[in-house]
């Protein structure tokens, strides 16, 4: 069983001693776990210290070149090896990537006008991930990747997590947020499917980095993954399901 776990940049520093028990849980029955972080929190607050301004459209960051350097610093220099880090002191054995390793996120722009430096997954090098799998490693991976020349762009953690399970096939995604899933009117959607999902934004209830979270949820589904989950760190929040199982 392979599952990918997205965890959200916003929820980073409350996933402790309950987080990692659920893992070990899910080690114990034979889950292979794959861990793909944000920090979109980090890096903007690093961005308002260095006074670099942004704008997020869509939940996407616009990212300048200047932006970029802040983003490889803060996701791949500080963020993900805090929370290898972290991991490995809970009694894992987890090894920080980004998406720059082995080229494990090769990219083109997703819309140079629109968003500049983002990039769009175009290849996932899932045989190093199978590879860490197979030595009973923890791969745990930033949302950096490169574009054809090899330089340096932003990704969207949502949509790695998304590559990354399809590039392993998957046959579970988690995405950990600081909400208990999707909610409605404040209340947790236990199950949702593709047609509520375009109602719910199209009136506006899901809306910024909950946005670029349902189409990758989507778009898993679409790729065959079987169990897809918006979620808060107990792991249990709203399913994302096929019209014709929808509850
Ligand atoms: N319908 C919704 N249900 C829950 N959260 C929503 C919804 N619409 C928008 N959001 C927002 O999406 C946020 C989660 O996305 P984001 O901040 O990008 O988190 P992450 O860092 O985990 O990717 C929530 O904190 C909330 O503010
Ligand atoms: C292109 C783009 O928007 N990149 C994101 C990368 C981090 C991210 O996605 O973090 P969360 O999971 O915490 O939202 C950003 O710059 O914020």
């Amino acid at each position: 069983m392979r599952h990918v776990i997205k965890a959200g940049g916003s929820v980073l520093s409350r996933l402790n001693t309950p987080f990692f028990e659920a893992l070990k849980q899910l080690t114990s029955i034979g889950h292979e776990i794959i861990i793909v972080h944000g920090g979109g929190p980090h890096i903007s607050g690093r961005l308002e210290e260095c006074g670099i301004p942004f704008v997020k459209v869509d939940g996407i960051r616009v990212t300048t070149k200047k932006a970029m350097t802040i983003v490889e610093e803060t996701l791949a220099g500080n963020v993900n090896t805090s929370f290898v880090r972290t991991l490995n002191q809970a009694g894992f054995e987890a090894v920080g990537l980004s998406g720059y390793d082995a080229n494990l996120f090769q990219c083109t722009l997703l819309n140079e006008e629109k968003y500049g430096l983002v990039g769009k997954v175009e290849m996932t090098n899932g045989r190093l991930l199978r590879h860490m799998l197979k030595g009973g490693f923890i791969p745990v991976i930033c949302s950096v990747g490169v574009d054809e020349n090899g330089e340096p762009v932003n990704m969207n953690a949502d949509a790695a997590a998304e590559a990354v399970a399809r590039a392993v096939s998957a046959d579970q995604i988690t995405f950990v947020s600081d909400v208990d899933g999707v909610l409605h009117s404040g209340k947790l959607i236990a199950a949702a499917t593709r047609m509520q999902i375009a109602s719910l934004m199209h009136d506006g209830t899901i809306y910024g980095g909950m946005i670029p979270k349902v189409e990758a949820a989507l778009n898993c589904l679409d790729n065959g993954i079987e169990k897809v989950c918006i979620s808060g760190p107990a792991l249990n929040g709203t399913l994302i399901v096929k019209e014709e199982c929808a509850v």
